[in-house]
């Protein structure tokens, strides 16, 4: 069907964000478009993570809807997550990759887990996702072998093996120098440009500066949206 291509890859509804018994955000709604580049940002224990979570179906969305790459989150069951997870990445600021198996080693865990079987295929498609972040031949490094940003290209490649309609970010560039996050950054920038969503949690005003995107803000329970008013990115930090 032709709408389906307009589909927005995260709709939400009078969401409410909760932890145990506490609303952290409350009445979200929005939605987010294919292709999109959208920061979240907010104090520390604003609700950045807690709302990316509920996102990716790892905490309980209690009141208001949600759809994300198709896939109602109310009351999602562990097999739909399982393919959520298929259409979807997340990224997380520590590098989490299995520090006891090489670079290939991740890459096929995840292949392998998301039903890849012939061998030849998965070794085409792991010589492409780490040319795309820009890694040479690594496939026999074990983590502890390279640096944080090497590391931090893995977990990216890792991510787009499936080719994701959206990749949830949080604060992927939270554990780099300056100069490696400006790396990484760009890295997510180019992903974005050949059509992935991106929703990207970040303490990192730089990037807002010199990338300027729609911001989404966790603030006194809220969630503010540029596309939808105008406020103090910087205010209240
Ligand atoms: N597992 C949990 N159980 C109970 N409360 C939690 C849990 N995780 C987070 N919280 C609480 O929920 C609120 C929001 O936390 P959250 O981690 O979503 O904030 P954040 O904006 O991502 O913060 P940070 O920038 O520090 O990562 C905080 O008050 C926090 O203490």
């Amino acid at each position: 069907m032709s709408s389906f291509s307009n589909e927005p890859v995260i709709r939400i509804e009078n969401a409410t964000i909760f932890q145990e018994d506490k609303a952290i955000l409350s009445d979200i709604s929005l939605s987010i478009g294919k292709g999109e580049f959208v920061y979240l940002i907010g104090r520390t224990g604003s609700g950045k993570s807690s709302l990316m979570k509920t996102l990716y179906a790892d905490l309980d969305l209690r009141l208001g809807q949600m759809e994300v790459a198709g896939f109602k989150i109310n009351g999602i069951k562990s097999k739909q997550i399982a393919q959520l997870r298929r259409k979807i990445s997340v990224i997380f600021q520590d590098f989490q990759l299995l520090a006891d198996r090489t670079v290939a080693e991740n890459l096929y865990f995840v292949m392998k887990a998301t039903g890849w079987k012939e061998k030849s295929k998965m070794k085409t498609r792991m010589a492409d996702v780490l040319m795309r972040v820009g890694l040479g031949a690594v496939d026999n490094k074990m983590p502890h072998q390279l640096s944080g940003g090497e590391q931090q290209r893995v977990v990216i490649a890792r991510a787009l093996i499936n080719e994701p309609v959206l990749l949830i970010a949080d604060e992927p560039t939270g554990n780099l120098d300056p100069e490696v996050s400006e790396g990484i950054f760009k890295l997510f920038t180019d992903i974005n440009k050949s059509g992935t969503a991106i929703l990207m949690g970040t303490h990192d005003h730089s990037f807002l500066d010199t990338h300027p995107s729609r911001v989404l803000k966790c603030q006194q329970g809220k969630l503010l949206d540029s596309d939808q008013e105008d406020f103090d990115f910087k205010s209240n930090y």
